[in-house]
């Protein structure tokens, strides 16, 4: 990649804004600037912990800008899009939202757009995020090595297909919310024992990463599970349950759940 500052500009300054900035401040390749949609104390906030530059109004900066990315809800793409729409001069255009296709974009801006979709978590914040991506049919050479460049610092990525990131979304960006009802599940359950809040947090997120890290050694679900599972032990009754009380369904019926929400604003 160049060795030239890419000026990057966040419209939204939410959850998912911050927690990609918080990372992205980290490379000194991106200069940062900030803009939401009128909630000035968080700006303020936002300025002040990440040490980036803020702009009230996208108006006054987007013409300068190398990227922008679009960290706003999906029903705000269509009056955010007619707004930039005639300030987009050969910027990367990239969303963050749920249902919010590369093809939709390129529909509703200047002619040979560059777009992307990424669909990124929470642990963006730890550099751990995991984000499928789709990139449009404009994205030059030099513009792809600044997306990766930037989903680099968030954590991994897969560059998918549009339909794809879609399938995904509830897998990659919601379930980590699932995985924090199990840990919250644990965390409660835990503290029966007598032992503090802090030592159950740490115990049970240390579960957890160990677990994460077993399954990245490429080893199954099933055969970790069996691994777990002594045969006639302790493990194999408390699986019994979680089968008898359809667990696998139960799962699958939420991500539908969230599919069926993020298709609300599918384009
Ligand atoms: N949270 C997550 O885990 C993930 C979220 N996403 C996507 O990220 C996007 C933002 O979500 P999240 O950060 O959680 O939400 P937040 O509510 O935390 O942040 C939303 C941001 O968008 C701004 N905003 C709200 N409405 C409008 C509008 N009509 N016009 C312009 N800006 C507006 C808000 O401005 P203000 O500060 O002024 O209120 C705020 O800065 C969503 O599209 C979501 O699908 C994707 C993956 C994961
Ligand atoms: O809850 C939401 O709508 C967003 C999309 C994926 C994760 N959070």
């Amino acid at each position: 990649m160049e060795n030239k500052t890419i000026k990057t500009l966040f419209i939204g300054a939410g959850r998912m804004a911050q927690a990609m900035i918080s990372q992205l401040v980290k490379d000194t390749r991106f200069e940062i600037t900030v803009t939401n949609s009128g909630n000035q104390k968080r700006l303020t906030d936002v300025k002040e912990i990440y040490e980036v530059s803020v702009a009230t109004a996208w108006t006054d900066v987007i013409e300068d800008s190398d990227v922008v990315v679009l960290a706003i809800p999906p029903d705000a793409h269509p009056a955010i899009l007619g707004e930039i729409s005639p300030l987009i001069k050969g910027q990367l255009v990239i969303t963050v939202a749920a249902g919010i296709r590369p093809s939709w974009l390129e529909e509703r801006l200047p002619d040979k757009t560059a777009v992307a979709w990424v669909m990124p978590n929470t642990a963006a914040e730890v550099g751990q995020s995991s984000t499928p991506t789709a990139v449009g049919n404009y994205v030059t050479p030099a513009q792809k090595e600044v997306l990766e460049a930037l989903l680099s610092n968030i954590g991994t990525f897969e560059i998918v297909t549009e339909e794809q990131v879609k399938a995904l979304t509830a897998i990659t960006g919601s379930a980590p919310a699932f995985v924090y009802k199990i840990a919250q599940a644990l965390v409660e359950t835990g503290l029966k024992s007598g032992i503090t809040v802090s030592q159950a947090n740490h115990l049970v997120a240390q579960m957890i990463l160990g677990s994460a890290s077993m399954l990245k050694t490429g080893k199954s679900p099933e055969e970790l599970i069996d691994q777990v599972a002594t045969p006639g032990g302790s493990t194999a009754e408390g699986l019994r349950v979680l089968d008898e009380n359809n667990t696998k369904e139960i799962i699958a019926t939420a991500i539908q759940a969230c599919r069926d929400k993020a298709n609300q604003s599918d384009n």
